[in-house]
């Protein structure tokens, strides 16, 4: 394995699509390789941008203006770092030999549709998942819902991070469950995913490194379970490692495992589950480094971000857990551009703690724009120090 010197002939260059603070951490572990970084994402100064050789703002769901940045800057890899990508064009792409991506273009098609990658799981993995159906109108939800029961959940096919998504206890709040679908997918009007409730224990991320070893052969490697709580459905705070039986953990391994040889290429993959008890459920996989695996900023000897840079670049990987530890987010609390960050020195007095300020140009209610990590002895005490941290960062108006 090879890499050139940037800016050079030679250069190793890497293409991120999607660019805010997941990629921002993959674009800095790439750079400390040597690698030559170019950031893609839908507007200016996005995270990624900020730490990039180059940076570009495109509309990533149009093919045409893909293809001809691809043809442009002549990336080695493509690295998806959003659902919300013209994967058609990716899959042509990788099929004309113009770039690597990563995992494989297929994943991110299968992937940035639910029904895609629920359908691969369960009807050709025969993988445990919630009861499903799916609706494209108000009267095919309401015939989806009889055929899978309350409590359910509603999802557009095409969203993440909780949006346009609801949790319905009975026909009252159908109407406005479709209505909300609409209103947070990235297609209007569009399809939606019926989901049972599964009233799980807790539930936990498996994040899953899928490298070359010594050999040169592909092999599967799995970070400790990181455990999580979701607030209207995106991530408030999460550790590692999470509690689990030997059962359970066997089993989450073996559904991340078949899961992730099925999407296949190399990469890290944050794979979702459901627990109670000895008992798992595959919820979803993002075929990329997973926001509720910040943690590992502070918890393993090399985060997700840096597992994530070695194995796209062929290097060895190694998912050991150095010490316990939490995240917690740090939202917006206001919609306006330019905000300020005050009382970070107090926030950092709290022990073992360490911040990530996105640096996002525009800040909302519900915009995460930092986190806040910390490592303990215990997973209780790392995450009362995280959320001590984060909440003593106050946003603030700009001047
Ligand atoms: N069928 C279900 N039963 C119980 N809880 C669920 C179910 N589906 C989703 N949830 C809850 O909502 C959260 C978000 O769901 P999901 O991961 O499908 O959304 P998302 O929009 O893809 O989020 P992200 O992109 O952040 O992963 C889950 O982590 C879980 O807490
Ligand atoms: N659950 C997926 C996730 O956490 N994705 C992360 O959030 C960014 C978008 O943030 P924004 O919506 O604030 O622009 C994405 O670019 C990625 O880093
Ligand atoms: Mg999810």
């Amino acid at each position: 394995m090879q890499i050139g010197t940037p800016l050079s002939p030679s250069s190793t260059r890497v293409m991120l699509l999607g660019s805010g603070e997941l990629g921002k951490e993959v674009i800095i572990a790439l750079q400390r390789f040597g690698c030559e970084v170019i950031a893609v994402d839908r507007y200016p100064h996005a995270p990624g941008h900020q730490v990039a050789h180059r940076w570009h703002a495109i509309d990533m769901t149009d093919a045409r203006a893909l293809r001809s940045l691809v043809e442009q800057e002549r990336p080695h890899f493509i690295v998806p770092e959003i659902e919300a990508i013209a994967t058609d064009e990716l899959a042509r792409i990788e099929a004309d030999g113009l770039a690597v991506v990563v995992p494989t273009a297929r994943a991110t098609q299968l992937t940035m549709n639910r029904e895609g990658i629920r359908r691969l799981a369960a009807e050709e993995l025969g993988l445990a998942t919630s009861p499903y159906a799916f609706a494209d109108s108000l009267d095919e939800l309401v015939a989806a819902i009889a055929a899978v029961g309350y409590p359910c959940v509603i999802k557009p096919v095409m969203s993440s991070s909780g949006k346009g998504q609801s949790v319905i206890r009975s026909e009252a709040d159908i109407a406005a469950a479709w209505d909300y679908a609409a209103t947070g997918g990235r297609v209007k009007g569009g399809r939606v995913i019926v989901e049972g409730f599964i009233d799980f224990e807790y539930e936990i991320t498996l994040l899953t490194v899928r490298a070359s070893n010594a050999a040169g052969e592909i092999e599967t490697a799995f970070c400790a379970p990181v455990g999580h709580i979701q607030v209207r459905g995106d991530y408030v705070e999460s550790w590692q490692p999470q509690a689990m039986s030997a059962l359970a953990l066997s089993r989450s391994r073996e559904i991340a495992d078949k899961v992730t040889t099925a999407l296949g290429g190399r990469g890290l993959f944050g794979v979702e589950l459901f627990v109670r008890g000895d008992e798992v459920w595959f919820s979803e996989v993002s075929p990329r480094p997973h926001d509720t695996g910040l943690v590992t900023l502070a918890s393993q000897r090399l985060s997700e971000f840096e597992l994530h840079a070695r194995a796209i670049l062929g290097l060895p990987v190694d998912t050991s857990l150095r010490r316990p530890a939490a995240s917690a987010v740090i939202y917006g609390n206001m919609n306006a551009t330019g905000i300020a960050f005050e009382d970070v020195d107090q926030a950092l007095q709290v022990p073992e703690s360490d911040l990530r300020l996105f640096g996002k140009p525009e800040a909302f209610e519900r915009r995460r724009m930092g986190v806040a990590v910390a490592s303990a002895d215990d997973t209780d005490t790392a995450r009362a120090r995280a959320t001590a941290c984060a909440a003593r960062v106050k946003p603030v108006a700009g001047r």
